[in-house]
C-alpha cells in the first residue's frame, strides 16, 4: 500500500478518535429510531417492539384445568354429571357431591371447588371418589397471570420466539413494532478470493461471510453483499451512492490511509456528517461511522478481519441498536485472567472464554486473525487500570 507523507500525518493524527466506550454512545444516539408499523405476528420476529405488550384479556382467561381429572362440588364421593373438554364449556351447574370429568386446559365450572387429578381418583359406578383436594387445587384461577391491560413486555424489546408466543396467547395478530434495520455490505479488496485455497499473493475474503449473520445477530437485515474494485479511484463513492433500499451501507477494508483506500471520500460528499472518525481501541481504530443524509449511514470497517469484526461490535451493533428504538446494550463484567498489557489512553479488546462467572484470555487475537473470536464467548474490554484478575466489561460475541 503506497503512502504519501502527507497521508502518514494525517493518520498520526487522527488515529486517536474517540473512547471506546464513547463511540458506541455516538453510534447509538446518532440516529432516530425507524418508524413503527404493523406486522403480522409471522414477519415480526427479529423486529423491536414500538409500543408495549399488553395484555388485552386477564391471562389465563378463564378458571382453567391444570390436570386431567374430575372438577368437584363439595366432599366425596361425587356423582360424575359428564365431561368437559379443552375449547368446550359446560355450562351446567354442579351441586355438591356432584363432578364433571375434565381435560387440561377446559374451563373449571363455576361450582367446583377443585380439580382431582385422574391418578387420585377411583371410579365405581358412576362416582368417582378420592381425598377431597383443597380449595382451588389444580385450577388456574382466570388472571391470576395478568391482568388485563397489564404490560407484559416493555417497547424497545426484540422480539423473539417468548414474544410472539406471548402475543399470540393475548390475542394479537399483528405487533406494532420497528422493523430491522436493512444493511448492504461493501466488500473491498482487489486481492480478494471469494471460494478455494488463494495463490501467490491473494487471500481468502473473511468478511462477506462474517457479516450477515453478525448483523442478524445485532438485530438487522442484510439485503447484499457487494464486491467493490479498489479501483479506479472514485468508484467506492459511486457504488455506496447508488445503493438504495437500505438504512446501512457497511464498507470493510479501505479505512485507512494507503492509495487504494478511498473509504473517507465517500464522507467528504454534500449532506454528510462524521459521527466517529477512528476510535481510541486496538484492534480497529480506523474504523468509522457517518450520517450519509436521507436516513443512510455509512459504517467503515477495517480490512483486518479481527479489527473488522472488533469495530462491528463497536459502531455497527450501537446502531442498529438506536434505529431499532433499543437501548445500547448495557454489557456484563467479570474478573478478567489472562496475559494482556493494557496500553495507556486506549481500550483494547480481545477474546475471552467466559463461563457466565469468570472470563479467560484466549489467545490468536491479532488483528488479521479470528482464532481468538472463534474459540471465544466475548470480547473483554481492556482499559488503562486493568490487571490480571481484575473486572473488566464483557461484549458478548453472539451479538
Ligand atoms: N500507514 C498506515 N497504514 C495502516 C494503518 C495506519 O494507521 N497507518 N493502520 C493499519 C490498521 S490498524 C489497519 S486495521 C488497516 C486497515 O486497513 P484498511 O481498512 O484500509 O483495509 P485494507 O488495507 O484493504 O486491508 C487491511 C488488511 O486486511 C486484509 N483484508 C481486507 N479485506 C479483507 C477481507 N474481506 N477478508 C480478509 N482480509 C481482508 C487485507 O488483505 C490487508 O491485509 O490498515 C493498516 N495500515
Ligand atoms: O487497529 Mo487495526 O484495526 O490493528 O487492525
Amino acid at each position: 500500500m503506497l503512502l504519501t507523507s502527507d497521508a502518514a500525518t494525517a493518520c498520526t493524527a487522527a488515529a486517536q478518535g474517540p473512547s471506546w466506550e464513547r463511540a458506541r454512545e455516538l453510534a447509538h444516539a446518532a440516529p432516530l429510531p425507524l418508524g413503527a408499523r404493523a406486522l403480522p405476528l409471522a414477519a415480526a420476529a427479529g423486529t423491536t417492539l414500538a409500543d408495549a405488550l399488553r395484555t388485552r384479556d386477564p391471562l389465563p382467561a378463564f378458571d382453567t384445568a391444570a390436570m386431567d381429572g374430575y372438577a368437584v362440588a363439595g366432599a366425596g364421593p361425587w356423582r360424575i354429571r359428564g365431561a368437559v373438554r379443552a375449547g368446550a364449556v359446560w355450562d351446567g351447574s354442579l351441586a355438591a357431591g356432584e363432578a364433571v370429568e375434565i381435560s387440561t386446559g377446559a374451563p373449571v365450572p363455576a361450582d367446583a371447588r377443585a380439580v382431582l387429578p385422574l391418578e387420585r381418583a377411583a371410579l365405581s359406578g358412576g362416582r368417582v371418589s378420592g381425598r377431597t383436594p383443597l380449595p382451588g387445587r389444580h385450577i388456574r384461577r382466570a388472571g391470576e397471570d395478568a391482568p388485563a391491560g397489564a404490560v407484559l413486555v416493555p417497547a424497545g424489546t426484540r422480539v423473539g420466539p417468548a414474544q410472539l408466543g406471548l402475543a399470540a396467547a393475548c390475542g394479537y395478530d399483528t405487533l406494532h413494532v420497528r422493523p430491522r434495520p436493512r444493511v448492504t455490505v461493501l466488500v473491498t479488496g482487489d486481492e480478494l478470493e471469494r471460494r478455494g485455497r488463494p495463490g501467490p499473493g491473494r487471500i481468502r475474503d473473511a468478511l462477506g461471510p462474517l457479516l450477515p449473520p453478525l448483523v442478524a445477530a445485532f438485530g438487522g437485515e442484510t439485503v447484499a453483499v457487494e464486491y467493490v474494485s479498489d479501483r479506479p479511484a472514485g468508484l467506492l463513492a459511486r457504488t455506496v451512492n447508488a445503493v438504495s433500499d437500505c438504512e446501512i451501507i457497511v464498507v470493510t477494508g479501505s479505512t485507512s490511509v494507503g492509495a487504494t483506500d478511498q473509504l473517507r471520500g465517500c464522507c467528504a460528499t454534500p449532506g454528510a456528517r462524521m459521527v466517529v472518525d477512528t476510535v481510541a481501541c486496538r484492534p480497529g481504530h480506523p474504523q468509522l461511522m457517518a450520517g450519509l443524509g436521507a436516513g443512510r449511514w455509512l459504517v467503515g470497517l477495517p480490512g483486518n478481519p479481527y479489527a473488522a469484526l472488533v469495530a462491528a461490535h463497536t459502531l455497527l451493533a450501537p446502531l442498529i441498536a438506536g434505529l431499532s428504538g433499543r437501548t445500547l446494550p448495557h454489557l456484563p463484567q467479570a474478573p478478567v485472567s489472562g496475559d494482556v498489557q493494557p496500553v495507556a489512553g486506549l481500550t483494547r479488546l480481545v477474546p475471552v472464554a467466559w463461563d457466565g462467572s469468570s472470563a479467560r484470555v484466549v489467545g490468536g487475537h491479532r488483528a488479521a486473525f479470528l482464532h481468538g473470536a472463534a474459540l471465544g464467548d466475548a470480547l473483554a474490554v481492556i482499559t488503562d487500570g486493568w490487571a490480571d484478575g481484575s473486572p473488566a466489561p464483557l461484549v458478548p460475541l453472539e451479538g
